[in-house]
């Protein structure tokens, strides 16, 4: 009998020394465990045949945090099931609320935020904030242009051109590189040099130079503010003290949105003046495991530590709105965005409580108009039986909200500051006086604008409506995964946008998330391209871009998913076009672009040539591909992006099919 090599056939070969009976046994149960694994194979082909029988449709949503997954979903959500849609419109108030709250804390907190600490600053700079008040670095995301040295380079094996490089030579100023492994990189893009000498004096203080345009003399009158106001040095601190309520409202909007049986800390601080309100749920202490809810039905195959490890930022994000000291403020507060897990967890405590409009359309001008005395009732968990207080306080708060969003000075410290609130996520600024009027009912582009971070991996079901069209009666999965990077251990985890990804792609499908990624019909990458000259909030030393690549080149490479078709959105162009338009320039920060125009046409077509060469050298298998340039919170053209992508993935289901 001919030797075999393969080690798994030399430890299952009989022991030598066998006895008749004893192979009698052995026999038996090899015979009995065959069987079992033959009805287990049976009965997952069974299993599968009657899964696509049903037309049953799998999506699965990736991509690096605030890449635009969860907004998709609800595109998907809005055009397929437009009466839930429509219906659940005003659970989002309460995110747009929190948005709102927490883009003005993001000014005020820029207006006063200390100078810089950065071990990274560099000495001039140092020397120069203790000698004279100047802007500090504030938290922002874009990058600075990464030195020549990082740019990666691959072959594709057939001489074509896969270089894909990011960055240009550092600006004098920026802080000494600290070196790492594979590339010198900056760790902190935002040591900040003032381009001119206009000095201001910022936090709380006088703006010799330029001053934000607040009215002279007396602040605006307001009975609510009027004993705050005469304590008040400047105009700004008036106004900074009548926008006060506003941390109250942003603890009980997280308290709101956060279910009252959610066992993870959720980024609650240890408020005092919260706690004793009894308006902080009492997290943040450093309970953290996640839940994975699956299907949205309560069943948490998990448990795993929380990302963040005790201490990090996450736990004390509502200190800078105290303008508490003794926090690091190097702690980037824009990190700690509020998430909750996706699914009907957060919505089912507000959904409970249904707004108390009466019969009124809202799509429909025509049937009859809430009265002026019926306000929203909030359709929270909390405060069920009241009016929205949120609602209210904002609406209260909104002349000054928009007085300071509105005043140029502000403005130019923002711009000085590098902080683009415009461009990014959950950006409500410039509506406020729709937005915090009682009677607001969030849009569906409203709805798609919101931004409440992901956490965890769930999968959602629907039904197309048969409003939706000839599709009706497919039942769709999208498997929406939250983004954002977990693990910064080492710095081969750190490649990798998301713990989730990395464990199902890198570590191998567990029986955990098998659920999730087994069988699944094709996959949506979402990519967005304008975050070129962005780094990543939860990773500063990493440009977004850079990220979005590697992330792509492991979906394109992974075994587990070799079979499956792709579809990449070359997502946030608008915000692309607007960028380029504004004159930053893609090839400052992508080397390898040249001297090509700086226009959406040809950077698009140049990152999508880019993408697509890196799916043709690393997918294991050809499969199907197809990319599109996206700007998801557009209703018009994603309509269409999405109707191509549904079709595309029937027919690939419906082929399958047969197959089997
Ligand atoms: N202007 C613009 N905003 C977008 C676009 N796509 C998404 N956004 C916004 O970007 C923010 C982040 O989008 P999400 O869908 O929450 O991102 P995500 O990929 O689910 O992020 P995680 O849940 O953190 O993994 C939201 O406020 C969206 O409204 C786009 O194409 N253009
Ligand atoms: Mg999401």
């Amino acid at each position: 009998m001919p030797v075999s090599d393969d080690p798994l056939d030399q430890v299952l070969r009989p022991p030598p020394d066998e006895t008749p009976q004893e192979r009698e046994i052995r026999l038996e149960r090899e015979a009995e465990a065959r069987r079992i694994s033959q009805a287990i194979d049976a009965s997952i082909k069974a299993e599968r045949a009657a899964r696509r029988k049903k037309r049953i449709v799998r999506l699965l949503l990736l991509g690096q945090s605030e890449s635009g997954k969860s907004t998709t979903l609800r595109q998907f959500q809005r055009l397929y099931t437009p009466t839930a849609f429509r219906e659940e419109r005003i659970l989002w108030r309460a995110v747009i609320q929190l948005n709102i709250v927490r883009s003005i804390r993001t000014i005020l907190d820029a207006l006063s935020a200390p100078y810089p600490t950065s071990p990274y600053a560099s000495p001039r700079a140092r020397a120069r904030s203790l000698s004279r008040p100047r802007h500090p670095p504030l938290p922002t995301n874009h990058s600075p242009p990464l030195p020549p040295h990082g740019h990666h380079h691959e072959s594709n094996g057939n001489g074509a051109d896969m270089q894909f490089s990011y960055g240009s030579p550092p600006a004098p100023h920026y802080p000494p590189r600290r070196q790492d492994s594979n590339r010198d990189y900056y760790p902190d893009e935002d040591e900040y040099e003032a381009d001119s000498d206009t000095e201001f004096t910022v936090a709380n203080q006088s703006y010799p130079n330029s001053p934000p345009n607040f009215p002279h003399g007396s602040p605006r009158s307001d009975p609510s503010s009027s004993s705050t106001s005469t304590l008040a040095q400047t105009p700004l601190e008036a106004l900074k003290n009548r926008l006060l309520p506003l941390r109250h409202i942003e603890a009980m909007l997280i308290a709101k949105l956060v279910p009252p049986n959610e066992e993870e800390a959720t980024h609650l601080g240890v408020i005092p003046e919260y706690h004793t309100n009894g308006v902080a749920n009492g997290h943040g202490n450093g309970n953290h495991n996640h839940n994975y809810n699956h299907n949205g039905n309560g069943y948490h195959p998990n448990h795993h530590p929380h990302p963040h490890p005790p201490g990090s930022p996450t736990e004390s994000h509502l200190s800078h709105f105290n303008g508490r000291q003794g926090h690091n403020r190097s702690q980037s507060y824009r990190n700690q965005e509020i998430f909750v897990r996706p699914g009907p967890g957060w919505k089912g405590g507000l959904a409970r409580a249904r707004v108390n409009y009466q019969s009124y359309s809202y799509d429909d001008p025509s049937s009859p108009q809430p009265q002026s005395s019926q306000r929203p009732m909030s359709a929270g968990n909390t405060g069920l039986e009241t009016q929205d207080e949120a609602q209210e306080v904002l609406h209260s708060c909104r002349k000054d909200m928009m007085q300071l969003w509105n005043d140029d000075g502000i403005r130019d410290i923002l711009r000085r500051r590098k902080i683009r609130l415009e461009e990014g996520s959950g950006f409500f600024l410039d509506d406020l006086e729709r937005v915090t009027s009682l009677r607001y009912m969030p849009t569906d582009e409203d709805v798609l604008k919101a931004r409440l971070k992901t956490i965890g991996v769930s999968e959602y079901k629907f039904e197309m409506e048969v409003s939706a069209g000839r599709d009706s009666g497919t039942e769709w999965r999208i498997i929406d995964v939250g983004g954002s990077r977990s693990q910064r251990r080492t710095r081969f985890f750190s490649w990798f946008s998301s713990f989730f990804l990395f464990s199902v792609i890198f570590l191998g499908l567990t029986a955990t998330w098998a659920p999730f990624f087994d069988d699944v019909d094709a996959i949506i990458f979402l990519a967005p391209i304008s975050g070129f000259d962005q780094v990543l909030a939860e990773d500063r030393t990493v440009n977004r871009l850079e990220d979005s690549v590697l992330l792509w080149k492991a979906v394109c490479s992974s075994k587990l998913l070799a079979n499956v078709d792709l579809v990449l959105f070359l997502n946030k162009c608008d915000i692309l076009e607007k960028k380029l338009n504004s004159g930053i320039k893609l090839a400052k920060y992508v080397r390898s672009y040249g001297d090509r125009p700086n226009d959406l046409d040809s950077v698009s077509k140049y990152l999508r040539g880019k993408f697509s060469a890196i799916h043709r050298e690393y997918s294991p298998n050809p499969r199907k591909f197809y990319a599109f340039c996206t700007s998801v919170t557009d209703t018009a053209t994603t309509a269409g992006i999405i109707a191509s992508v549904r079709d595309m993935v029937i027919r690939q289901h419906l082929k399958q099919s047969k197959l089997l």
